[in-house]
């Protein structure tokens, strides 16, 4: 971040006394060059869309702001009545929503003791709306941050009056504009007069194009912060961000990922999976590995944490707490794409991203969780061999820079599948889970938007099953693009057993669980022996029916050949019977055709004389 002649002093707008001395007191000595250029404009009366690059201080570039329009508010001396609002910012996720508070509420502890300036977290899951009501009538604050939905609910109330709202702000304004949300955002803002500011802040904004408009604002000015290489060619991420991906074969990604977590040098870093189950799957797995395989580092130096969306949020803040607070000197935070926006943990120098994400800009925002505010931070994407490093050059023409990463571990890939295999025999339920994050998986991959590079006809399937610890490649369509020759090079058999595991016998671990598999497969032979009984009494009556079939068909064909022969006879008598008449009739037809035959003849001579007369 260039901050030389950025001093906030120089801001053409003046900013409150408190205001500045929160800033100052967050070591923020100089302005980043997007605060310098958005704060005057959105402090003033100008609408706003503002993109720059991640870590770049967006957040700051509107707290502020928010904070000035209530000042002024306040400053015309009009009274703020019950249920009355100043100040909403909307966010795609409860996390960033309750990291957003937080910064307000940093500058918040300066403003002075007759300013009673306060903010409301609305997010889903944490207690009732009921309950927000009730805290809201009871705080009254000024400014309310939330995620998308439980605004809506919240602005439902009739106790809600936002008709005195100054200041509107979308975070991350590509995501709420996009389909999964727009519709509730717009609602949202047709609840809110037309008077007032609007804000638009994200580091991938013109992926929004023109949506951005249907959000009401007039005139908005376009901030875009962009940064330049030495060739003077464009860069879409921070210079302190170093990219980079490895190039490998599907069934080496655990492997080399456990070898990154255990060697490479890092504080925090946080791995990208493109699925909730996962997450789920791969924290239990690596964490086994790490306690059971022979690594450079203890379980106790390298603390392992996950967030997913399908995580309650309670667990979702504290796994994602643990992560920030964490004093091990390796921590790792396990994630789907819930935590790529937004999330400013300064501390992580390393983001692992096991797959490019299924939307090109996810790559900036996941990329972008480390190499904020100039520290330096570096993003490493693996790449399968082949096609889809194709990806290299498409994310050149989006600005991103990825330069290769020679790397190479020691760990021997029999040791790990070894250890995986070891691991999922203990527990049946382990096993379930890998071939449900398996599947889960292979939809993800077919949602990606660069869908010439990322094929699902381009998948190694049985790599994949290996990476995942499969034992048998699971029945899905998808795996009919494995060829013949594939299995035989895998030396996978033609049911699909990578290694044979005697299914019947594989245990739950716990027991209720197993009881119910035991019950379940007693059924279940019950059913085959009496399915394969049924078979054979059919078998039976089919033989049986068959032979009394053939004695039928034979006497059915005996009378037919009667009937058959009966006719002829019939007829050849007819025919004898009818001989001499028939005769005579012939005899008569030919004397009467020599006869027309010669009268033809006659009149033919005739008729051709009278032409010659002509
Ligand atoms: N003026 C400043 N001087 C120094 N550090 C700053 C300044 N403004 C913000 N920061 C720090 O920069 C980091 C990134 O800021 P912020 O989270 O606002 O980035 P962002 O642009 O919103 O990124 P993203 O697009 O990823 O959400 C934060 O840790 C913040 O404390």
């Amino acid at each position: 971040m260039t901050t030389s002649s950025l001093d906030w002093d120089s801001l053409s707008y003046k900013l409150q006394p408190w205001i500045l001395e929160g800033i100052s007191s967050l070591g923020y000595d100089s302005m980043t060059p997007v605060q310098a250029s958005t704060i005057p404009l959105f402090c003033k009366h100008k609408d706003v869309v503002v993109e720059a690059v991640t870590g770049s201080g967006k957040t700051m570039a509107y707290i502020i702001p928010v904070l000035e329009k209530i000042a002024q508010y306040y400053a015309q001396d009009i009274p703020l009545l019950r249920g009355d609002v100043l100040a909403m910012v909307l966010l795609p996720t409860r996390e960033l929503a309750s990291q957003v508070q937080r910064n307000f509420d940093q500058l918040l502890k300066f403003q002075p003791d007759d300013s009673d300036i306060t903010t409301q977290l609305l997010v889903g899951a944490v207690g009732s709306v009921r309950e927000d009501v009730y805290s809201f009538l009871q705080n009254r604050p000024q400014i309310l941050i939330g995620t998308v939905g439980r605004m809506l609910e919240f602005l439902g109330s009739s106790n809600v009056k936002p008709k005195s709202l100054q200041v509107l702000v979308l975070d991350e304004a590509d995501r709420l504009l996009d389909l999964g949300f727009s519709h509730d955002v717009l609602t949202i803002i047709e609840k809110l007069p037309r008077q007032r500011r609007t804000g638009l802040f994200s580091a991938t904004i013109s992926s929004a194009g023109s949506d951005i408009f249907k959000t009401g604002m007039a005139n908005p000015v376009r901030i875009v912060v962009k940064n330049n290489n030495s060739d003077g060619s464009k860069n879409a991420v921070p210079d302190s961000l170093g990219i980079s991906y490895i190039s490998l074969t599907t069934d080496k990604k655990i492997k080399t990922l456990l070898e990154l977590l255990s060697k490479y040098h890092y504080k925090k870093a946080i791995v990208y999976l493109p699925t909730c189950v996962g997450v789920q799957y791969f924290h239990l797995l690596l964490q086994a590995l790490i306690n059971n395989l022979d690594l450079p580092i203890s379980s106790e130096d390298l603390k392992m944490f996950s967030i997913h969306g399908k995580l309650e949020t309670a667990a979702r803040l504290k796994a994602l707490n643990g992560f920030a607070d964490s004093f091990a000197s390796k921590s790792v935070l396990l994630t789907t794409d819930v935590a790529a926006r937004g999330l400013d943990i300064p501390e992580v120098d390393l983001v692992i991203q096991l797959d490019p994400p299924t939307d090109p800009d996810m790559f900036l925002h996941r990329s972008g969780r480390t190499g904020r505010a100039n520290k330096v931070g570096k993003a490493i994407v693996m790449l399968n061999e082949g096609r889809e490093l194709d990806y290299i050059d498409f994310m050149k023409v989006r600005n991103v820079q990825i330069s290769e990463l020679k790397f190479s571990g020691d760990l021997e890939l029999d040791t790990i599948s070894q250890a995986m295999h070891n691991w999922l025999l203990d527990d049946r339920a382990r096993y379930d889970l890998a071939v449900r994050a398996m599947v889960a998986f292979v939809k993800s991959y077919s949602k990606h938007t660069a869908s010439s590079i990322f094929r699902l006809q381009g998948l190694d399937y049985i790599q994949l099953c290996k990476m995942y610890g499969l034992f048998r490649v699971p029945k899905m369509p998808e795996t009919k693009f494995i060829t013949k020759e594939k299995y035989e090079e895998e030396k996978v058999d033609e049911e699909g057993w990578i290694i044979k595991v005697d299914m019947d016998s594989y245990k739950y671990s716990h027991p209720d669980k197993e009881e119910k598999r035991l019950e379940e497969l007693r059924t279940h032979k019950k059913l085959k022996e009496s399915k394969l009984r049924a078979a054979k009494r059919r078998e039976q009556k089919a033989k049986n029916a068959s032979w009394s079939n053939q004695t039928k068909q034979k006497e059915v064909k005996q009378e037919r050949r009667s009937i058959t022969e009966q006719r002829q006879l019939a007829k050849e008598r007819e025919r004898i019977a009818n001989y001499n008449s028939e005769d005579e009739e012939n005899e008569v037809d030919w004397k009467d055709a020599i006869r027309e035959q010669k009268r033809r003849k006659t009149t033919s001579t005739a008729v051709q004389g009278s032409f010659d007369d002509l």
